[in-house]
């Protein structure tokens, strides 16, 4: 390509983000970051980037991280087995400490990047400032052990740090009326925050392109799913492992008010960006029926 073309194209993309930049202009933006995308460097690395950028436009984001996988590699150091039922891990009281430790480590350094770029940023897991409050969450009646269900989120601490300008990057422990520590699914707690904040949009960053319609079928990724398709496939069987606790929490968010809820494919370097900025439908929108027709559906 010629110089001259390189350097239109490269205007012409940021042109492109004007309208979007203006549009979630001094709004919430929820970022759950998940899967391989954080074990990779040059990955995890570019999502902080965008996020510092996103930041930097006026947006005011917010991180809920997991660890499930650095959670399963320490676990295995100390030779304790990972078992999971419907993508949750059963937690008994090692699994517990282990989980809280991983998880503050992995926030910290998440602090630590976003810093780096001279963006503010304090870390918190759902303890502070009573921010995930949980009771027991059983699963089809089974006790699972310390796995908290929100009962309710406290926004307060949230919102002071966003209006204090800092990006609050949460990991999801939470304590029960006892005071009792609690691991949370990540997902959960995103989609938790997400609905009790009043979040614009809510994006999930994992290690899978989007959800499959069948997972052994790589061309059956959708784009769009509305909530009544979503509950068919939820129902169809075809959904297993950690996407299905994910699509759920979407579907909820969407329901509870959240108007934009993506499933985006954490590996692909600055997926971020070009969902939040570009017309490139990538990964899959979770969406109201009637927004179907939307045309910015797939966009932002
Ligand atoms: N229908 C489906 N579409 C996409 N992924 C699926 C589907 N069914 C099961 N999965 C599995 O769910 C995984 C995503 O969940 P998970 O690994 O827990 O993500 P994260 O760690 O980002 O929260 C995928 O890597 C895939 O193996
Ligand atoms: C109860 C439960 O499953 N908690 C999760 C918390 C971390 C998490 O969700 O991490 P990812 O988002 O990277 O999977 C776990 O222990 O793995």
């Amino acid at each position: 390509m010629e110089y001259m073309d390189q350097i239109l194209l490269k205007a012409q993309t940021l042109i492109e983000a004007l309208p979007y930049i203006q549009k979630f202009n001094n709004k919430k933006v929820v970022v759950k970051y998940g899967g391989s995308a954080m074990i990779d460097e040059n990955l995890q690395s570019n999502v902080i980037k965008d996020v510092a950028l996103l930041k930097l436009v006026g947006m005011k984001p917010i991180i809920v991280h997991g660890g499930g996988k650095e959670i399963t590699s320490w676990l295995k150091k100390l030779g304790h087995e990972s078992k999971f039922v419907e993508g949750l891990r059963v937690t008994d009281d090692m699994t517990m400490e282990i989980a809280e430790m991983v998880l503050g480590k992995v926030n910290k350094n998440l602090v630590q990047m976003v810093e780096k770029l001279g963006v503010k940023a304090v870390g918190i897991s759902g303890k502070d400032g009573a921010t995930l409050k949980v009771e027991k969450k059983l699963v089809n009646g089974r006790d699972i052990g310390l796995v908290g269900n929100i009962k309710e989120v406290n926004i307060d601490l949230i919102n002071t740090l966003i209006d204090n300008d800092f990006v609050p990057i949460i990991s999801p422990i939470g304590l029960d009326d006892n005071f009792v520590s609690y691991n949370i699914n990540a997902d959960d707690a995103a989609c938790a925050v997400a609905t009790a904040i009043g979040a614009e949009k809510l994006v999930f960053l994992t290690d899978i392109e989007g959800v499959y319609a069948d997972p052994n079928e790589k061309k059956s990724l959708i784009s769009v799913l509305t909530l009544d398709k979503a509950d068919e496939l939820l129902a169809s069987g075809f959904v297993g492992g950690g996407m299905l606790p994910k699509l759920k929490n979407c579907v909820d968010a969407v329901r509870n008010g959240v108007s934009r809820v993506h499933i985006l494919d954490g590996r692909m370097p600055h997926c971020l960006l070009l969902e939040f900025f570009t017309n490139k439908g990538i990964g899959t929108a979770i969406i109201h029926q009637e927004n179907l027709f939307d045309n910015e559906i797939g966009t932002c």
